[in-house]
């Protein structure tokens, strides 16, 4: 049935088909006023959204509507992904280009010639940006954001002073500055692209600061993403389990204590006015593992209480001091966001999560759009003072060997070692070799 409409379609012609596109602009309008009627976006008087203008831009469709008094953006914003799910409806099915009708011979096959264009075709999804300025306004793209970006290094050198990359929005290359906002939540759902964030962090912030970074990582997952960098100059520690993590921890809380004390006796405001150069990142991955809900162990649960204890400290008023939080979860839940690193944690990196109740966990009331994200590793909604869609930037272990490598402390391999042990006098020449552990 579907291949027969197309077919008579492209019999009827390409005036049709202009037809069809041209009626593009007005469906997606009509559609979304319809979309907005029937979600319920109506006034209790019957007013509804109205169309002000629309512009067509670079790949892309602008449309300004007024919202009837009562309505507020949030309650539209809300049904984002009820307006671009509306949007793509039956959306493939027209997805032939007069380009592509263009090469049919009408004299031939056409049926075949119609099913070999769709085998060719990737289906495009249409994908909406909604703002508000007095006025909602809504973009439809019509083409997805890309679902990847490779790193390359000039994303490097296009970030000033603590910025490190993340990855593209629609509209720009996205950086995140860790001097403006200096604590970051990363959460998203198993296999959606935070290790590999975490990895692109780590380096780019050893890349572009060798010798003013520091790093304590809290690696309780038990995985293999920081083998890579534990023997780098600038990691101080992977803590593995709940006592090397309150070990680190307190002496960071120490480290803090006689920096604030500093700071107040000398009046300095922070880090900057004090002429600091470093950042000391405080890496948590994975929070639930330190969270003390639930532990049943009593006195594993005391110091894991402690470990938030001084979590939530450096969320609070490390800041200023030079520390940098960056706490990561899949689980999206009260326990293991504690409020005080939620309420200091002004930026949230934030994949793809299961539910809206978890997206809202992370982002705040309302905020459902972690939930709709597409199932494309790397895909994100990054939220500082705004909300962006983007996708992360991919590093490969390759990337990361080489923009590491010489920042790993050379260690001698354990043959080398023994032969080491045995000539401990030591006249024969000393051979080192480089190690990086590949994950
Ligand atoms: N930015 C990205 N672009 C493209 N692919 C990505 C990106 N990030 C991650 N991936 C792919 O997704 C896979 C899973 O990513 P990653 O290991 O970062 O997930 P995760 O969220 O840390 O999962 P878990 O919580 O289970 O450890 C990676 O092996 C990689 O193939």
């Amino acid at each position: 049935m579907f291949f027969e409409v197309l077919s008579s379609l492209v019999a009827g012609g390409i005036a049709v088909t202009a037809y069809l596109k041209q009626q593009g602009v007005g469906n997606d309008k009509t559609k979304i006023e319809r979309i907005a009627a029937n979600t319920g976006l109506v006034t209790k008087d019957g007013k509804q959204i109205r169309i002000h203008r629309h512009t067509r831009g670079d790949g892309f469709t602008e449309y300004v509507f007024q919202i009837p008094l009562g309505l507020s953006f949030a309650d539209f914003e809300k049904k984002k992904h009820v307006f671009e799910d509306g949007l793509n409806i039956k959306r493939s099915t027209l997805d032939i280009s007069l380009a592509d009708l263009k090469t049919i011979n009408l004299h031939g096959n056409i049926l075949e010639q119609i099913k070999s264009i769709l085998a060719n075709k990737k289906k495009l999804r249409k994908e909406i940006e909604m703002s508000f300025d007095g006025m909602l306004k809504i973009r439809v793209y019509e083409r997805p954001l890309t679902d990847f970006l490779t790193f390359d290094e000039t994303m490097l050198s296009r970030c000033n002073g603590w910025e490190i990359p993340i990855g593209v929005s629609r509209t720009e290359f996205v950086k995140h500055d860790f001097d403006t906002i200096p604590h970051m939540i990363v959460a998203g759902a198993t296999q959606k692209g935070k290790s590999a964030f975490l990895k692109l962090l780590v380096t780019s912030l050893i890349a572009l600061h060798p010798d003013d970074v520091r790093f304590t990582i809290l690696d309780l997952k038990g995985g293999l993403v920081f083998a890579k960098f534990k023997d780098a100059r600038q990691v101080e520690c992977v803590a593995k389990n709940v006592h090397e993590s309150i070990e680190a921890l307190r002496a960071i809380r120490e480290e803090m204590n006689k920096r604030l004390e500093h700071f107040l006796d000398a009046g300095i405001e922070d880090v900057r006015a004090a002429g600091v150069k470093e950042r000391h990142f405080v890496i948590v991955d994975e929070a639930a593992q330190i969270a003390s809900a639930g532990e049943t162990d009593k006195e594993i649960k005391r110091l894991k209480i402690e470990c938030e204890h001084i979590l939530a400290e450096i969320a609070r008023v490390a800041g200023a001091l030079g520390y940098r939080l960056i706490f990561c979860t899949q689980y999206a839940t009260a326990d293991t966001l504690p409020r005080q690193v939620k309420q200091n944690a002004d930026a949230k990196l934030c994949f793809k999560l299961q539910t809206e109740v978890a997206s809202q966990v992370v982002l705040g009331e309302g905020e459902t759009d972690a939930a709709h994200l597409p199932l494309i590793p790397g895909r994100a909604v990054y939220v500082t003072d705004r909300k962006q869609i983007v996708q992360c930037a991919y590093l490969t272990n390759d990337d990361i060997n080489r923009l590491i490598g010489p920042h790993i402390n050379i260690r001698p391999r354990k043959e080398e070692k023994n032969v080491e042990k045995s000539n401990q006098e030591g006249t024969a020449p000393r051979s080192y070799s480089l190690v990086i552990s590949e994950t």
